[in-house]
């Protein structure tokens, strides 16, 4: 699938993008050529520890739903591959699109996916809250995983079984006792790494983005419901579906996306 930008050219964004950008050369999201990729021996694996007891809730924020983690103690982590620190994960969210041609935010080689999740992280090693980290250059670790359409994801059914509930923008539903190591794909030590920025404002740059090269599968219907949700809230006149809450791709300017595989 390729990325035809043309058609991409008419759809509205899901929100203005800023005239000026805090430096502006590390932003994300950007499309990885494999072949100008780089592999680095010192990449060591990823150390995932997540315990679904620190999970809460699902948010509906307007730009995505995202399910929220008690990060207030080290209990759910990620720690090795890029990283020096520990990062304490936080929440994790998806973005996609209308239909199954697009919908990542990041693309390989051109190719984008369905849809894409982020476990977003902060460093606990470094400081004490996700708000003081989000504004560091080291401050944050996402781990990224495309979606491809597919066989029924089984783990993934208990979240599309809540989402009705958090419909609208601004609605929460108590969400407890997920695991999201299920919605990682059966080999985490091939990925791309490289520094980067979250792709909704503040659009910081302070992420250390790692990138999985093996995606996971969902099932039509699983996305479907991905796409029932409102960006808008219960009160407002017109509802909008929330479909396409991806950012356009940023200019690489000169980084170095590195591989821990050949
Ligand atoms: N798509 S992504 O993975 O790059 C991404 C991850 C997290 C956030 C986020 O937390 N935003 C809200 C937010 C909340 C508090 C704060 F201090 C800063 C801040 F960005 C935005 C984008």
């Amino acid at each position: 699938l390729s990325a035809c930008s043309s058609k991409l050219a008419f759809m509205h964004p899901m929100w203005q993008e800023p005239l000026a950008i805090p430096g502006g050369d590390r932003q994300s999201p950007i499309d990885i050529v494999v072949r100008k990729s780089v592999f680095d021996p010192q990449l060591r694996p990823l150390k995932v520890q997540y315990d679904p007891r620190t999970c809460q809730q699902i948010w509906n924020n307007g730009y995505s739903f995202l399910v929220e983690y008690d990060d207030t103690t080290d209990k759910s982590t990620v720690k090795g591959g890029p990283l020096e620190d520990q990062f304490r994960l936080c929440q994790f969210h998806f973005h996609w699109g209308e239909n199954n041609a697009w919908g990542s935010e990041h693309s390989i080689d051109r190719r984008l996916f369905p849809a894409e999740l982020h476990l977003v992280h902060w460093n606990s090693d470094k400081y004490s809250l996700f708000e003081e980290a989000v504004i560091e250059e080291n401050g944050l670790a996402v781990i990224a995983v495309f979606l491809k359409i597919g066989k029924r994801h089984e783990g993934l059914q208990k979240l599309v079984d809540a989402l009705p509930a958090v419909r609208h923008k601004d609605s929460l539903v108590e969400f407890t006792k997920f695991d999201p190591s299920c919605l990682l794909p059966e080999n985490i030590d091939d990925y791309w790494t490289y520094a980067g920025s979250l792709t909704t404002p503040p659009l910081t740059e302070a992420v250390t983005w790692i990138v999985m090269k093996r995606h996971i599968e969902v099932s039509h219907d699983q996305l479907a419901v991905f796409r029932s949700l409102l960006f808008t809230s219960a009160e407002e006149q017109v509802q909008r579906s929330m479909v396409n809450n991806f950012r356009v791709q940023q200019a690489v300017k000169g980084r170095t996306v590195r591989s821990s595989f050949t």
